[in-house]
């Protein structure tokens, strides 16, 4: 939905230590992906532990736009897929809402198919690029009309002859990889994708489960992904993991709040999305694996995150970017309370998220009294250490909610706490963050 409607000013406050255990929701990349390979299959897939974030539920919309059925029942979803090929065309304007994945993907799964559709989104999507996904979908013969600079509202028609397209991804994004591979689900022949950088390969794995044939070579350019068009993508139950980058907000709040114990159970540890526990681990964390065990086929754990005070700046490499990539700010919070300088390169798609994360990041942290560099594609916090963090600001979450949760959590272990202007943007991704930190035993208070 585009909007949020009211702001919720919020504030964090210190002198809480956390414990417990904190459930965190499904990981939403893989709801989103779902639903729109339930509604491209031909059957009824059936979904459990799906996150009902506002940015996943504006996808079920979309895929009921194109003409699936998508219902709740009980704790499941369920999804009557019209097959490769068979969306039809909305009759009306599609609102992806705040979220990047929602628009980019649905544009990808349409663009092959002889219909047209008309995108928007809320303020923060609105001016996000999205040349980056039109771009390769023109190769399939999709055209699109939009704002200047590629922004929303946008309008594609689908090809009516598709062509099979082979694409280097220019830029790290597992959203365009993964638009790119959808559109070549309804054209003839192979469609390859090749990455140099390897960014999450939620798509990959689940086209396989729908019953798509994909290779995935490594060559001297990088990952290549070749997908055969036009397979009949069957219906399947899925269980949806606990999203990791959802569980680094209570890991990290047990990690910088004094006398914390916090264990966040059932997150999976797939290697394309566990940059930051790597990361964390480095810094001196006290983050333990437990259960460490593999569930299809991917490693899952506890995680236990204990405060211990001996955090220490590093420098993060920048190949471990895209493994992270949503997990930069709530990292340059940890940094702020490690002794010494964290050091992150490699990072310029963060200037292209909900908002400019690292401007974001860096007003918000000097707000709170902690010394940032930035450049272009780098950011430097200066931890704090033995100091301290002063806090005591209040300041804007520019419709992002990985920035309001960030705010939060630095506030609850700096000495002044920490206010946002606005926490209604978290229900995009996590719409228990303030029950589940209060359960912890952390001071949360909207006003
Ligand atoms: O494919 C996905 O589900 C996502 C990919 C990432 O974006 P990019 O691929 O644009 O880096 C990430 O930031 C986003 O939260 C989810
Ligand atoms: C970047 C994010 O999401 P999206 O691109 O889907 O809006 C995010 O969740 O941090």
């Amino acid at each position: 939905m585009s909007g949020h409607g009211q702001p919720i000013p919020m504030t964090a406050r210190p002198g809480h230590p956390l414990s417990g255990v904190a459930h965190v929701p499904g990981d939403k990349s893989i709801s989103h992906r779902s639903l729109i390979l339930g509604a491209l299959s031909v059957g009824e897939t059936r979904v459990t532990g799906l996150l009902e974030g506002e940015d996943v539920l504006d996808t079920a919309k979309a895929m009921r736009a194109f003409g699936a059925e998508v219902e709740k029942q009980g704790d499941t979803w369920s999804v009557h897929g019209v097959g490769v090929g068979g969306f039809a065309e909305p009759s009306d304007v599609i609102d992806c809402g705040n979220s990047g994945t929602g628009v980019r993907l649905v544009m990808g799964c349409m663009a092959t198919t002889a219909i047209t559709a008309t995108f928007t989104g809320d303020a923060s999507l609105r001016g996000r690029p999205m040349g980056r996904v039109t771009e390769p979908l023109a190769l399939f013969g999709a055209q699109s009309f939009g704002r200047q600079g590629g922004r929303l509202p946008m309008t594609v028609v689908g090809a009516r002859d598709p062509l099979p397209v082979t694409y280097a991804l220019p830029v790290p994004s597992a959203q365009v990889k993964s638009a790119v591979l959808l559109a070549g689900l309804n054209a003839p022949g192979e469609t390859v994708v090749i990455e140099r950088e390897a960014t999450r390969d939620h798509t990959e794995r689940m086209l396989r489960g729908f019953g798509a044939e994909v290779r995935v070579e490594d060559s001297a350019e990088g990952r290549a992904i070749t997908l055969v068009g036009q397979p009949e993508l069957r219906a399947q139950s899925i269980v949806v993991p606990r999203d990791p980058s959802s569980a680094a907000f209570p890991v990290c709040a047990g990690l910088v709040v004094p006398g914390s114990d916090v264990l966040v159970p059932n997150i999976g540890l797939n290697p394309t999305r566990a940059g930051l526990f790597e990361t964390l681990r480095e810094m001196g964390a006290d983050l333990t694996f437990e259960g460490l065990r593999d569930e299809g086929g991917e490693p899952v754990a506890d995680l236990r995150a204990r405060f211990s005070g001996a955090l220490r700046g590093v420098e993060v490499p920048p190949e471990r970017a895209a493994s992270m990539i949503d997990e930069y700010p709530i990292l340059s919070v940890v940094a702020a309370f490690a002794e010494g300088p964290t050091v992150m390169r490699g990072v310029r798609e963060l200037r292209v998220k909900e908002s400019d994360r690292i401007d974001a990041m860096a007003v918000l942290l000097r707000a709170a009294g902690v010394e940032v560099e930035e450049g272009p594609d780098w950011m430097i916090v200066h931890g704090r250490g033995a100091e301290g963090v002063e806090g005591g600001a209040t300041v804007s979450t520019r419709l992002d909610h990985r920035i309001a949760m960030s705010g939060l959590i630095l506030g609850m272990a700096a000495r002044r706490g920490l206010g946002i202007d606005d926490g209604s943007p978290i229900a995009t991704s996590f719409p228990a963050f303030e029950t589940l930190m209060a359960g912890l035993g952390a001071a949360l208070v909207r006003g």
